[in-house]
């Protein structure tokens, strides 16, 4: 067994961004215009039918033009799983993913990681406040980043959520992890969403040391 708050002295691992920065330029922009695409279709409803007719062709004709340029999905996936792509293409941090918020995470010389991230509309549970499932989604992906951060990394096989009090919209989340203990394929991990500092959502994983192949 070894218990891994902390980082042994001498270690040289510094602060370190875990997630793909956003450029800003290129397919960054582009999925950073379709989030906004997204958050602007919400309660969009009282347009007329011609207009929000025109929008679809208009969202169709992207999407054919960015389809016949893709190549096979295959190819995809190995290139999402290879170098910088590892952490481009997830639900929560993925640059180059609209439904993520994103969230950017970076790895701390104590050995948790943290982010901040504000959600908007996409992800409304309750009237303004977050989905619980999408708080859920965060924390398990901080977490599992925790673990590699920490240098053992597994899959989650248990996820226990506690939901203190009501995780607002549109005002800074902080979230962080720390993998706590393993002790041989088990991983014990927590993490906690907060809002100035009071916490609005905690989690502890088990996670099992175990890989699923990565597509080449
Ligand atoms: C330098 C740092 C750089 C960092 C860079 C950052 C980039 C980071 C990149 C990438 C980060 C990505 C982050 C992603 C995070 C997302 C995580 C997910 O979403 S994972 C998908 C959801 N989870 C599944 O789909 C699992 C499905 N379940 C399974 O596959 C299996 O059930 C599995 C692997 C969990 C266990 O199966 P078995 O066959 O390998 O092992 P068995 O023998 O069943 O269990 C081992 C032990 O664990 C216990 N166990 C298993 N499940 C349990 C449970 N639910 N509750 C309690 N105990 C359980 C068992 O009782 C057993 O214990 P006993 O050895 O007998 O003491």
């Amino acid at each position: 067994m070894s218990e891994k708050p902390e980082l042994v002295p001498g270690e040289t691992r510094k602060l370190e961004v875990l997630t793909a920065i956003p450029k800003n330029e290129g397919v960054d922009s582009a999925v950073a215009a379709t989030r906004r695409v997204i958050s602007a279709l919400l309660h969009a409803g009282d347009r007329t039918s011609a207009e929000m007719g025109a929008v679809a062709a208009q969202l169709n004709a992207i999407a054919d033009h960015l389809d016949e340029h893709n190549g096979p999905v295959d190819d995809r996936l190995v290139d999402m799983w290879s170098g910088e792509g590892v952490t481009r293409h997830d639900p929560i941090t993925g640059a180059e993913n609209a439904i993520a918020p994103p969230l950017h995470l970076a790895g701390r010389e104590d050995g948790s990681i943290g982010g901040v991230v504000t959600l908007g509309l996409p992800y409304q549970g309750p009237p303004g406040h977050v989905h619980g499932g999408v708080s859920a989604m965060l924390l398990d992906h901080v977490l599992g980043v925790s673990n590699a951060w920490a240098g053992t990394s597994g899959m989650t096989a248990r996820l226990t959520l506690n939901y203190h009090r009501p995780t607002p919209l549109f005002q800074e989340l902080e979230i962080t992890g720390r993998q706590m203990k393993v002790e041989g394929r088990k991983i014990w991990t927590e993490g906690v969403i907060s809002v100035d500092g009071e916490p609005c959502v905690s989690a502890e994983g088990l996670f099992i040391n175990k890989q699923v192949p990565r597509p080449r």
